[in-house]
C-alpha cells in the first residue's frame, strides 16, 4: 500500500490539482452508470466521509446528476466534507441530504464514499449505522475500498461496508484480494489513473500468461525420469482414500511417474494403474525428485523424517504438519513447501483458528519466516509466502472446493510440479491456480456440489485453459 501512495504521491506532483480525483471520478461514474442500466431518472445516494474517498464519491456524484440522476449526499462529517466535490454535486443539480434514512430508502444505488486508503480501525458506529441500513436499500458501490476494511492486510476490525461492487484505483489493493475483507468487495473494477508502480509489490496474483509460462512441457529429450518422479507418502488403514485423492493429483501434474509409498497401495492401484507403488520406508523407495506426505498419514511420523532427510523439495500436508518444527524445516537444505489450512496454521503458530483467518496475510509471512520455508496458507483466500518478496494470492479459488478430500488433490498436484522442477513458490502457485480452475470446471458456470475426484479429473482441462 505504501507502494500505490507512494505512486499517487508522485503522480500528484506532476499533474494539475485534483486532476486525479477526477479520473477517479469519472471512472466511477461510468461503473455507477452501467450498474444502473438508466441514469436519468435513477436515484443515487451518496455516503460521503470527511477525505478524499469521499471527494471521488461526490464528483461521481455530480457527474451522474448532470446526466438526469437525483443525487443525495448523505455527509458524515459535514463541515469537513470535500468542498470542491460538494460544489460541484450542487451546481450539478445534486443536493445534500437533511433525511438520510428516507433517501437511503429510495435509493436505486448507493455509493460508498466514507473511507477509502485513509481509513483506521473498523467503522465509527454513525457510519455502521448508515452502511447497514444502506445495504438493506439498494446495491452498493465502494469507492476505493468497502469503508472499513484495512487496505494493507485485508483484516476486518469491527464492521466494515459490504458492498456488490467496488471500484478501485490505480492499482488492486490487498485488502480487495484477502478475506475476510475481500468477501466485502463484490464484483472488482480497477480504473486506471495513470499511476505508475514499481515491479516490485508486495503481493501479486498469477494470470493465464504467466501459469502457462511456469508450466512443465515434455522436451524431444524427456523421458519419465526427466519429467521428474514424484513419491507420495500418504493414506493409512483408516484413510485410504487420501492416498488415492493425492495420487490422482500427482498424475495430472506434470511429473513423469508417481511413486506411491503407504500402506494403502491396493487402493491407489485399483483406480490408477499408472502409479509405481512401494511397500517399504520412503528413503529404500527409489529415486524421486520431490516429495509429497502427509495427507491422511495418521500418526506415520517415521516417514516424515525420512522425507525430511532427503536432499529433494518436500511438501507437508495436513498430518505431516503436526510433527514438524521450525528448526528440523531450517536444517534442510532443499526447499520446503508447507500447506497448512488455517486449523493447521493456527497449531503451528500456537494460536487460534480465527485468528489466522482474520489475519491471513500475517499468518502466512509469519510462518514462512519462522520455518524459513514456503507456505500455502488454504481457505477462501489461498496465499502463497516465500522467504521475502511478494505474496501470492490465488484468483481462481471457488468455495466449491471446500469439499472433503480437495486439499490431498492439492498437494498431489503441487508435489508433482515441484518433481517436474518449479520452485517453491511457483509450484505452490501453479498448484493452487490449476486446482481452483479445475474445481471450476467441474462446478459448471452455474456451480453445484463437486467430488474431490472430480477436481483431480478436471486438472487436465484447466491445463488447457490456461494454456490455449
Ligand atoms: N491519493 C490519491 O492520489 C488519490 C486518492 N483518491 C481517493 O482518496 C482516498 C484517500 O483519501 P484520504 O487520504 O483523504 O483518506 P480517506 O478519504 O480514505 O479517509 C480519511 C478520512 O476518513 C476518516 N476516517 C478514518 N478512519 C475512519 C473510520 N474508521 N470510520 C470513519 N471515518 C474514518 C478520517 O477522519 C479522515 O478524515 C482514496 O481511497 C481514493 O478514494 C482518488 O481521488 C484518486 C487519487
Ligand atoms: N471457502 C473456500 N473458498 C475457496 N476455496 C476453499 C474454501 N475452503 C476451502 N477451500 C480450498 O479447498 C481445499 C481444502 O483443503 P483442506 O482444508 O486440506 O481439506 P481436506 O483435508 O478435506 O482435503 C483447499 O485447496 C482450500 O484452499
Ligand atoms: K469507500
Amino acid at each position: 500500500m505504501e507502494t500505490v501512495r507512494a505512486a499517487e504521491r508522485e503522480l500528484m506532483a506532476r499533474l494539475p490539482e485534483g486532476a486525479l480525483m477526477q479520473r477517479a471520478a469519472a471512472g466511477l461514474a461510468v461503473a455507477c452508470a452501467e450498474l444502473l442500466g438508466r441514469v436519468y431518472g435513477a436515484r443515487v445516494v451518496l455516503l460521503v466521509g470527511s477525505g478524499d474517498n469521499g471527494g471521488d464519491a461526490l464528483y461521481a456524484g455530480a457527474r451522474l446528476a448532470r446526466r438526469g440522476a437525483g443525487v443525495a449526499a448523505v455527509l458524515l462529517s459535514p463541515g469537513r466534507a470535500h468542498s470542491g466535490g460538494l460544489a460541484a454535486l450542487r451546481s450539478a443539480g445534486g443536493r445534500v441530504s437533511d433525511d438520510a434514512p428516507r433517501d437511503l430508502a429510495r435509493a436505486d444505488l448507493v455509493v460508498d464514499g466514507i473511507v477509502g486508503i485513509g481509513g483506521r480501525g473498523g467503522l465509527r458506529p454513525e457510519a455502521a449505522r448508515l452502511a447497514r441500513v444502506a445495504r438493506e436499500s439498494a446495491p452498493v458501490v465502494a469507492v476505493d475500498l468497502p469503508s472499513g476494511v484495512d487496505a494493507d492486510t485485508g483484516e476486518v476490525s469491527g464492521e466494515a461496508v459490504r458492498a456488490d461492487a467496488t471500484v478501485t484505483f490505480g492499482a488492486y489493493k490487498p485488502g480487495l484480494l484477502v478475506d475476510p475483507a475481500r468477501e466485502r468487495a463484490g464484483a472488482l473494477r480497477l480504473v486506471d489513473i495513470g499511476l505508475t508502480l514499481p515491479p516490485e509489490a508486495a503481493m501479486e496474483a498469477l494470470q493465464h500468461a504467466d501459469v502457462a509460462r511456469l508450466l512443465p512441457r515434455p522436451s524431444a529429450e524427456s523421458d519419465k525420469y526427466r519429467r521428474g518422479v514424484v513419491g507420495v507418502v500418504a493414506g493409512s488403514a483408516r484413510y485410504p482414500g487420501a492416498a488415492v485423492l493425492a495420487v490422482a493429483g500427482a498424475l495430472r501434474g506434470g511429473a513423469g511417474a508417481v511413486r506411491y509409498v503407504g500402506p494403502a497401495a491396493d487402493a491407489v492401484l485399483a483406480r490408477f494403474p499408472e502409479t509405481l507403488v512401494h511397500a517399504g520406508p520412503p528413503d529404500k523407495a527409489g529415486r524421486v525428485q520431490a516429495w509429497v506426505i502427509g495427507p491422511g498419514i495418521g500418526d506415520e511420523s517415521d516417514a516424515l523424517e525420512d522425507v525430511l532427510a532427503s536432499d529433494v523439495p518436500v511438501l507437508v500436508d495436513a498430518d505431516g504438519l503436526r510433527f514438524l518444527t521450525p528448526r528440523r524445516v531450517r536444517e534442510r537444505a532443499a526447499q520446503t513447501l508447507l500447506t497448512p489450512h488455517a486449523g493447521e496454521a493456527a497449531a503451528l503458530l500456537g494460536c487460534g483458528r480465527a485468528e489466522v483467518e482474520a489475519a491471513r496475510l500475517a499468518s502466512v509471512r509469519e510462518l514462512a519466516r519462522s520455518f524459513g520455508a514456503t507456505v500455502l496458507l488454504k481457505g477462501s483466500t489461498t496465499l502463497v509466502a516465500g522467504a521475502g518478496g511478494p505474496v501470492r494470492v490465488n484468483p481462481t479459488g471457488t468455495g466449491w472446493l471446500a469439499t472433503a478430500g480437495s486439499g490431498d488433490v492439492l498437494s498431489g498436484v503441487t508435489g508433482s510440479l515441484l518433481a517436474a522442477g518449479l520452485p517453491a513458490l511457483d509450484a505452490g502457485s501453479v498448484g493452487a491456480y490449476l486446482h481452483g480452475l479445475a474445481a471450476r470446471r467441474a462446478a459448471g458456470r452455474e456451480g453445484a456440489p463437486i467430488l474431490a475426484s472430480e477436481v483431480a479429473a478436471h486438472l487436465d482441462a484447466a491445463w488447457r485453459d490456461v494454456t490455449d
